[in-house]
């Protein structure tokens, strides 16, 4: 149960009456998450999510904000926020920012079918070509600028080997990314995972989640999906998914020659960034609540699998 903040329905009538939204008819905490507490909300008029946040950085709120009214005005499936008939988005309810979005339909798919893995590529593709243009600045808080003091905090918990696999790839991406070409920038989701959509059949409901969005290279957000959404149980790479996902992606925006050459590099630094994430998650830094945390030792699997194989070629498309 992740309802961190109850709220009762008078409170939330008296929010919902800011917006011209209708009024409550009912109130429902949602289970699942694990960072903010969320709620549906119906309305005489409408299915809302109203969404307290219970942690992090609430000064990157606006900057949330911002990213979701610029990809839902550019139409993409992402739950712009309402804004109040003042044209406020960002509220306070029970001592907690608080916004109120849209409900998008549908659920998470946890073995996604080849058209839903054309339908996101194709969503993730479009949605790079926007926000190239997006004015917002967020540097990416979890690239090599973090990698390297944070993989620290963790070697004290590994076994030998795995201490040694992680020091040494650190040092190879720094090596690589100090001396690569720039790459491609843009507004990223930057958590990109199954979890994180919705579809509707083979429909993509949305994109959910952005609490991650940043700006950055585009491609650490195209690693994240490849690496989420085309791997088998042993780590490898799952080739149906993986030409689904890219092919549709490169329709959209083809890689230009640096990110190509940075692709392989791409996907292990992506990996490695999750199993260091679970693994401060686990031993560093645990959450105040007692939800099962994401087991590491699934990306190191997953890092170990993309060394031992290499990436697959990228599918050729038609220009
Ligand atoms: N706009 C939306 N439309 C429909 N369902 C939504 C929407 N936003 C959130 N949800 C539902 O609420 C759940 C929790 O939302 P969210 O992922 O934002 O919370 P979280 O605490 O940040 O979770 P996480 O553990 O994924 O970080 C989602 O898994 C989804 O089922
Ligand atoms: N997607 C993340 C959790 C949310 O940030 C993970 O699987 O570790």
């Amino acid at each position: 149960m992740a309802v961190f903040t109850p709220l009762t329905e008078p409170q939330v009538a008296e929010f919902l009456s800011r917006f011209d939204a209708g009024s409550l008819v009912s109130l429902e905490g949602v289970p699942a998450g694990t960072e903010n507490t969320t709620f549906f909300v119906t309305t005489d008029r409408r299915e809302l999510v109203l969404t307290l946040f219970e942690q992090g950085e609430h000064e990157e709120l606006p900057f949330f904000v911002e990213l979701l009214d610029y990809l839902d005005e550019h139409r993409l499936p992402v739950p712009g926020p309402l804004h109040d008939r003042d044209g406020v988005a960002l509220h306070t309810l029970a001592d907690k920012p608080a916004l109120l979005f849209p409900k998008l339909p549908g659920k998470s798919p946890l073995a996604p079918n080849l058209a839903q893995c054309r339908e996101l590529g194709d969503t993730l593709g479009r949605m790079h070509v926007v926000s190239r243009h997006f004015p917002g600045h967020r540097p990416n808080p979890r690239d090599l600028h973090w990698l390297l003091p944070m993989h620290h905090k963790v070697l004290v918990y590994l076994s030998p080997q795995d201490q040694a696999l992680m020091k040494d790839e650190v040092e190879i991406y720094q090596g690589f990314f100090g001396d690569a070409p720039a790459l491609p920038q843009g507004a990223l989701h930057g958590d990109l995972f199954r979890d994180n959509t919705l579809f509707d059949g083979d429909r993509l409901g949305g994109l959910i989640d952005f609490y991650n969005g940043c700006t950055g290279d585009l491609l650490f957000d195209l690693a994240i999906v490849i690496n989420d959404w085309a791997t088998g149980s042993d780590g490898r790479l799952d080739a149906e998914r993986h030409d689904a996902i890219l092919a549709a992606y490169l329709a959209r925006r083809p890689l230009t020659p640096a990110e190509r050459d940075a692709w392989p590099m791409m996907l292990r630094l992506t990996a490695l960034r999750y199993w260091l994430s679970r693994l401060l998650v686990v031993y560093v830094d645990p959450p105040a609540h007692d939800l099962t945390p994401h087991d590491p030792d699934q990306f190191l699997t997953i890092l170990k699998a993309r060394l031992e194989h290499g990436a697959l070629p990228l599918p050729e498309v038609s220009e």
